[in-house]
């Protein structure tokens, strides 16, 4: 009988008593989920340590990251305004040869919670971690979400990669033929891309040698575990998945262009720690006194404005920034080269428009003196959506599905287990539309993937799972309506479960971001108008019914029932296309990857803010390099294609270029 089996009683037990004080925690609002789990794992890892010493360094230390104040200059060759992966990535690029400035936001340093893979989602909703925006209410009633959706964005250092799952995956070969043929940017084709990720991922054990990663760079790559108990549900998914969906098994979702595979994250191998921008880029160097002396880091504080001059030749021109310092005082930095803005998809519009460069109806309304109408700032934004919670359930017991509390044990023993997989997740694939009016290439160079679905190895009922959904806006008293009560009353603990996430990735929607007040704290608006239009509507019925068969075909044979339960109002039978358009509608949640507001373009694009060498199209020294400058959403996740644009431009400035 192997230990797993010995250890279930003991598991139950504890997972019971660790969803009901999750459930006292949330129901009584006795504080955040963080603030109540955090003291207990710095004391489990303080315990630790003394027998694995690699694990030591669990915590971020503010006096490895910020400069004394005293020490600050009044110029620097850069200035970086926010230190989300962009951010840091450039502050370590850009201080190998020159001196920079990193002026990081409001938020706290990262916690403990952060090194851990599955316990990092533990900081959405957390006011320290999270700016938490909420969109503006939607013409469509989403009324699976009880206040409307909720952005979660991290505030903190590292920004949102250090609330994310660290995916690691590039967009593909035709997202970026389109930005050339649409948009007209030059130099960001698939070759240039993956010729950057190489200079900051690492392979380690059986993803060295994958074609996308490198073998000398910060990030560590590797596979997600799957732990024993699950394998069996792993490869009833992949067959499943592929016999539905018409693709095959691949090694890597990079390599391949469709296909189920193995998840590839950002983790360390021989920590098991999640190996974010933060512990990479910027703990990474801050030993080095020489890199220290060229990098200053301020953490805390907001930049404000953007300080814009005039010259006699008429141009404009950025000259520094004015920062709102954590002790409330007000300070200029100058820029001798550049300021690099790099505070995200929401934050980098707000501090154009205030510092006057945006569209002239939003400048004018908050009656700010007008630099530069640019109408693109705010506009053209976009995300990925998931359609919230698909589930399959086993009776009582019978699956043994959830992460139990003896994997954390294992984890500080081995880090391996299902701890190890950011967000739980495990595999995942992209496959095309079997609609052919939405979808009518073959060739990896000119189609794009449809939609990708994720399997995890945590459920709605885990604790977690329930966090992470109760963060993205959806109540308590949703999800028992939806989950935890149905089928006679049984509660959640009482059923093992199954979840995969299923993603739209073209959606044609676009919003816009505007400001709320002249305020630089205030979260700005956001109006996106999900599934506001039918072809978005038509994608993700098909995509439900897609993910219900996959389901019910590899989990079906082990006595799993599709969770969800039917939708009020909702007409025809649970597996038609009339069902599924109409209850789509309900379950759609944000995949949190807010793009596009600030978008590369040719410089005679009316709605361009960024020309393809990353200048702000008539601003001299200003420069963009984050998430809003992606034109248009890509078939993969964020992080490598932001990171591998950002790693061009750092070595373009590095070479004079621009
Ligand atoms: C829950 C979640 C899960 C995700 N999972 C994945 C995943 O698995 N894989 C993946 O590839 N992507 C994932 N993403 C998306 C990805 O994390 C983001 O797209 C990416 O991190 C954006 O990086 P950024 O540098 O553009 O901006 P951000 O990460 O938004 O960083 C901007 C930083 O700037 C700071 N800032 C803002 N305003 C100011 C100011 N005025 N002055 C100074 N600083 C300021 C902020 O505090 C913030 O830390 C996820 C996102 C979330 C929220």
């Amino acid at each position: 009988m192997s230990l797993q089996l010995l250890l279930y009683p003991l598991d139950k037990l504890l997972f019971y008593a660790v969803n009901g004080i999750t459930e006292l925690v949330y129901r009584f609002g006795l504080g955040g989920m963080a603030q109540f789990h955090l003291p207990l794992l710095h004391v489990a890892f303080f315990a630790v340590c003394f027998i694995r010493p690699e694990l030591r360094d669990y915590n971020v230390r503010r006096e490895h990251i910020e400069t004394d104040y005293r020490h600050l200059r009044a110029s620097y060759d850069y200035v970086i305004v926010g230190g989300g992966i962009s951010g840091c990535l450039a502050a370590n690029r850009l201080s190998r040869h020159h001196t920079v400035l990193l002026v990081h936001g409001p938020g706290a340093l990262p916690n403990i919670a952060t090194r851990v893979p599955l316990l990092n989602s533990l900081n959405q909703g957390e006011a320290s971690h999270d700016f938490e925006y909420k969109a503006e209410p939607s013409s469509i009633p989403l009324q699976w979400l009880s206040g409307g959706i909720t952005y979660n964005s991290g505030k903190t250092l590292g920004g949102s990669s250090i609330l994310g799952a660290l995916i690691y995956s590039l967009g593909r070969k035709a997202d970026f033929a389109e930005w050339a043929s649409t948009f007209g940017i030059q130099g960001f084709d698939h070759d240039t891309l993956t010729h950057y990720v190489k200079r900051h991922t690492r392979g380690q054990g059986d993803t060295r040698g994958l074609p996308l990663y490198g073998d000398r760079g910060e990030f560590l790559v590797d596979y997600s575990e799957t732990p024993k108990y699950y394998t069996k549900y792993k490869h009833a998914f992949l067959k499943a998945a592929t016999y539905v969906t018409g693709t095959r098994v691949v090694r890597d979702h990079n390599e391949e262009w469709l296909g189920f595979g193995s998840a590839l994250q950002l983790v360390e191998k021989h920590s098991g720690y999640l190996s974010s921008p933060v512990r990479a880029l910027i703990e990474g160097i801050s030993k080095d006194q020489e890199r220290r002396g060229r990098l200053h880091i301020i953490l805390e504080s907001m930049v404000e404005r953007i300080g814009i001059v005039r010259k006699f030749d008429g141009g404009l021109a950025a000259r520094g920034v004015i920062v709102k310092m954590n002790d409330g005082q007000r300070k200029y930095f100058f820029a001798r080269k550049k300021v690099v803005l790099a505070a995200g998809a929401v934050r980098t519009p707000q501090i154009l428009m205030l510092s006057g460069i945006g569209p002239m109806d939003e400048l004018n309304k908050w009656q700010i003196p007008v630099v530069l109408n640019r109408e693109g700032v705010g506009r053209n934004l976009h995300d990925h959506y998931d359609l919230g919670t698909s589930s399959v359930m086993f009776p009582r017991g019978k699956g043994y599905a959830d992460v139990a509390p003896t994997e954390l044990l294992q984890f500080f023993l081995s880090s391996t287990g299902a701890i190890r997989n950011s967000y739980g997740v495990n595999s995942l694939g992209f496959f095309k539309s079997r609609n052919i009016s939405y979808s009518t290439c073959l060739s990896q160079e000119t189609c794009q993937p449809d939609f990708e679905i994720f399997l995890h190895t945590v459920s709605v009922n885990h604790p977690i799972g329930g966090a992470t959904l109760r963060a993205a806006g959806i109540g308590t008293p949703d999800l028992e309506k939806y989950y935890y009560r149905q089928g006679g009353g049984n509660t959640v603990v009482q059923k093992d479960g199954i979840l995969m996430t299923p993603t739209l990735l073209h959606p044609v929607t676009r919003g816009r971001i505007k400001l709320r007040d002249l305020m630089i704290e205030s979260n700005p608006r956001i109006f996106l108008d999900v599934l506001d239009n039918e072809r978005d509507v038509q994608m993700a019925a098909e995509l439900y019914l897609t993910v219900r068969k996959i389901g019910l075909t590899a989990f079906g044979p082990f006595g799993g029932q599709w969770m969800d339960v039917r939708q009020e109002g909702c007409t025809g039978p649970d597996d038609s296309f009339e069902y599924a358009r109409c209850a789509v509608k309900r379950f759609l949640k944000t995949a949190w990857h807010l793009a596009g507001t600030a978008r590369l373009g040719h410089p005679s694009d009316p709605l361009a803010v960024v020309d393809s060498n990353f200048n702000l199209i008539g601003v001299e020294n200003l420069s963009v390099i984050d998430a809003s400058i992606m034109p248009a959403p890509v078939s993969g996740h964020m992080l490598a294609t932001i990171a591998a644009y950002v790693e061009k431009f750092c070595d373009m400035a590095n070479r004079g270029i621009i």
